[in-house]
């Protein structure tokens, strides 16, 4: 079933910003579904849009096949939103910010009771029950924020950038748990994230937009495929390095669509082998310090790169 269909959605406002300028995109009902887009792009005011926070000036909105304006009462009833700002109270303890949420939306006691001992279980939140919430570190706090949200038992989670400024160990913590709620609970999540990398590894569905509209929506496997192209990949040892060489390399082989990515330079290879054995032996024969080169796979950066790259290239 479909949890969330968006069609030719926009939104203007009052300053004259087009901030979504015809947005169309499906999620499917327990689906992890990664919504990309540079700064800017529009994904904040989309998730205000879809949690019936900011009225679009046009378009529509449905979830399982329910109009978000014209039934929002009841749409409200299906979702949770965990944003970046907390929405825990630090004067409260774990207990009595689940207590609240659960009376907020009117969660019969014994019910609220039940739920949160199993969410304090399954979230791994035993041990903080006795330290105060503002003790808890950021990996921490974001656990209980996304816990307080399960209290409702959402259809839909909304998560915006729920890893932002995680270290590896706790992202990747993150990751198992966000699987975790899809399988247990059958939530459809819909985050927003920068790490490409998340979305690879994480979701079954990605959909890029830029400048308010999407520019593409599929499985990570399929976007990769999507520019079926090997790539050249040349190390350095420093970013200067690489950047010093890409602007000598262009005179040997056709640079197409290069970047530099850190101490590397990543150029997609117009003659297949032969540019890899011209430019491996122009970088030994003018004495060039490189690392290594290779031929790579496309991977979803290299397709986030390519489609929102200001020149268009699709
Ligand atoms: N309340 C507002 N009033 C006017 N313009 C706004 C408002 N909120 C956002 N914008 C503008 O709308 C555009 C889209 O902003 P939005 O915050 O939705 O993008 P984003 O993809 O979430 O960006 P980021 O990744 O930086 O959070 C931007 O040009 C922004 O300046």
């Amino acid at each position: 079933m479909t949890a969330i269909c968006v069609e030719n959605l926009v939104k203007t406002y009052k300053s004259g910003v087009q901030a979504l300028t015809g947005l169309s995109f499906t999620v499917n009902e327990g689906e992890i579904f990664a919504l990309l887009g540079q700064n800017g792009a529009g994904k904040s005011t989309l998730i205000n849009v879809l949690t019936t926070y900011l009225r679009p000036t046009s378009g529509s909105v449905s979830m399982f096949g329910k109009d978000i304006y014209r039934e929002t009462a009841e749409i409200r009833t299906y979702i949770s939103c965990v944003a970046q700002r907390t929405s825990i109270d630090t004067h409260l303890s774990l207990t009595e910010n689940m207590i609240f949420q659960s009376k907020l939306y009117k969660i019969p006691k014994s019910e609220a009771k039940k739920r949160m001992e199993l969410l304090v279980s399954y979230f791994g939140l035993e041990r903080y029950l006795k330290y105060p919430v503002s003790s808890y570190s950021g990996g921490v706090r974001r656990r209980l924020d996304i816990a307080l949200n399960m209290m409702t038992n959402p259809k839909v989670l909304f998560l915006d950038e729920p890893t932002v400024g995680m270290d590896i160990q706790s992202r990747i913590a993150m990751w198992d748990m966000m699987k975790k709620i899809r399988a247990d609970f059958g939530t459809t999540i819909f985050l927003t994230t920068h790490y490409l990398e998340e979305a690879n590894q994480l979701c079954d569905t990605i959909c890029i937009m830029k400048n308010g509209k999407e520019i593409i929506q599929d499985t990570p496997h399929a976007l990769c495929e999507y520019l079926r192209q090997d790539m050249l990949e040349i190390s350095f040892s420093s970013k200067e390095e690489a950047k010093s060489c890409l602007d000598y390399l262009k005179n040997v082989i056709t640079l197409e669509n290069s970047d530099l990515r850190h101490d590397k330079i990543i150029t997609s290879l117009k003659n297949g082998r032969a540019d890899l054995e011209r430019a491996n032996h122009w970088l030994l024969d003018n004495g060039i310090p490189f690392l290594g080169i290779k031929i790579i796979g496309s991977n979803i950066e290299d397709v986030f790169i390519r489609l929102t790259a200001d020149k268009e290239a699709c």
